[in-house]
C-alpha cells in the first residue's frame, strides 16, 4: 500500500472541536445555544442511526437539538405544517429533514418549505443557486466535507482534474461546484457516461458518489492521484455480520493512490460535523449577522 490514508475521524473531530469553541463564544454573546432540529418520519433503521449519531453530536459541541420523530404514514400537509413551526421558532437556527422520505410524501414540497436562512443541508433551491453563483449560502454538509478533507491533503486545488462520479443534487452536483469554485478542471461522470474509467484515469481527484460497492477499480486510479469516497453501502460479510463498504475498491486504489479516504471513518464523520458547523453559521448569521471563523 502507497497511499496516504486520510484520516476523515480525526479531521471531523478537530472541526467539532472547532465548532465546540465557536458555540461558547455564541452562548456568551447571544445568551442561548444554537438550535439544530432534526426531522426523520418513519422507521428506516439506518436513517433513525443517523440521526442518533447527529443529536448525540449536536449536545456534545454544545448546541440544543430538537429531535422531530413522525410516523411512516404522515401526511404532507402534516410535515409542511412542522416545518412551519421550526421555520417560526426563534431557538431553532437548522432544520434538517432526514431523507429519504416515505414515498408518499413531496419531497420537494418540504425541502423548499425551509426557510434557506436556517437549511444547514443546503438544499434549499436558493442555496443551491447561491452556490452556483458565489454567494454565501449554505453548502451540504456532505461535498463541504469533502472538500475539506482535499483541501487537508493537497492544499491549493487550482488546475488540478477532478472527476466526480455520480450527479446527485445531495452529493455530485454541489461537489461539482465547489471543485469548480476551486479552479478545478471538473468532469461529472453518471450512469449514461460512455467510459467512466478513461475519464476517472486522468483525474487527480476522484469523487465517488455512485452507491455501488467498490465499483471504482484500482486500475482506474492514476498514480499519486486523491481519491475520496462518499459510498455508504451495507453488505453481508463473509461471517453473516453486516459490512459497510464505499465505492471504492478499497484494497486496489490505496495501491496505486497518493491518499484515499476508507469508509467507514472516511466522508462519513466529516458530513456530521460539517452538519454542526452550518448550524453554528446559521446560528451567528441570524442572531449577529456574522460568520464564525471555522
Ligand atoms: N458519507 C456520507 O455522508 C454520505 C454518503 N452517501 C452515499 O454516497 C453514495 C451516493 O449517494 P447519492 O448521491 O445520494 O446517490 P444517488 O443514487 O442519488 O446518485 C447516484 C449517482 O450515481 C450515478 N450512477 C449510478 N450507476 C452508475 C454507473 N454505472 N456509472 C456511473 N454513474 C452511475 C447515478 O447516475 P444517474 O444520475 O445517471 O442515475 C447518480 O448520479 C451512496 O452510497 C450513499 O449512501 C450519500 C450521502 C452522504
Ligand atoms: N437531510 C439529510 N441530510 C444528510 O446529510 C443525509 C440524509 N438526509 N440522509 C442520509 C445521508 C447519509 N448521511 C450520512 C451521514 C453520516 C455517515 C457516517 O457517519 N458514517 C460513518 C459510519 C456509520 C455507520 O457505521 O453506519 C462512517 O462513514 O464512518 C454516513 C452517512 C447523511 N445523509
Amino acid at each position: 500500500m502507497t497511499a496516504m490514508i486520510i484520516d476523515g475521524k480525526a479531521h471531523a473531530a478537530a472541526l467539532r472541536a472547532r465548532v465546540a469553541d465557536g458555540v461558547a463564544g455564541f452562548v456568551a454573546a447571544a445568551g442561548r445555544k444554537p438550535g439544530l432540529a432534526v426531522v426523520l418520519v418513519g422507521e428506516d433503521p439506518a436513517s433513525a442511526v443517523y440521526v442518533r449519531t447527529k443529536t448525540r453530536m449536536t449536545a456534545e459541541a454544545g448546541m440544543a437539538g430538537f429531535e422531530h420523530r413522525l410516523p411512516a404514514d404522515t401526511t404532507s400537509d402534516d410535515l409542511l405544517a412542522l416545518v412551519d413551526r421550526l421555520n417560526a421558532d426563534d431557538t431553532v437556527d437548522g432544520i434538517l429533514v432526514q431523507l429519504p422520505l416515505p414515498a408518499h410524501i413531496d419531497e420537494r414540497r418540504v425541502l423548499t418549505r425551509i426557510d434557506p436562512d436556517k437549511d444547514v443541508d443546503g438544499f434549499h433551491p436558493v442555496n443551491v443557486g447561491r452556490l452556483a453563483t458565489g454567494l454565501h449560502g449554505f453548502v451540504p454538509c456532505t461535498p463541504l466535507g469533502c472538500l475539506m478533507l482535499l483541501r487537508a491533503t493537497l492544499g491549493e486545488l487550482s488546475g488540478l482534474e477532478a472527476v466526480v462520479v455520480g450527479r446527485s443534487n445531495i452529493v455530485g452536483k454541489p461537489m461539482a461546484q465547489l471543485l469548480l469554485q476551486q479552479s478545478c478542471t471538473v468532469t461529472v461522470a453518471h450512469s449514461r457516461t460512455r467510459d467512466v474509467a478513461a475519464h476517472v484515469r486522468r483525474a487527480d481527484i476522484v469523487v465517488a458518489a455512485v452507491g455501488i460497492p467498490h465499483f471504482i477499480k484500482g486500475d482506474w486510479i492514476k498514480p499519486g492521484a486523491s481519491v475520496i469516497d462518499v459510498g455508504i453501502n451495507r453488505i453481508a460479510k463473509e461471517d453473516g455480520g453486516a459490512g459497510l463498504v464505499g465505492d471504492v475498491d478499497f484494497a486496489g486504489a490505496a495501491a496505486v493512490a497518493g491518499a484515499i479516504t476508507p469508509v467507514p471513518g472516511g466522508v462519513g464523520p466529516m458530513t456530521i460535523a460539517c452538519l454542526m458547523r452550518n448550524t453554528l453559521v446559521a446560528a451567528c448569521r441570524r442572531v449577529c449577522a456574522a460568520e464564525p471563523e471555522l
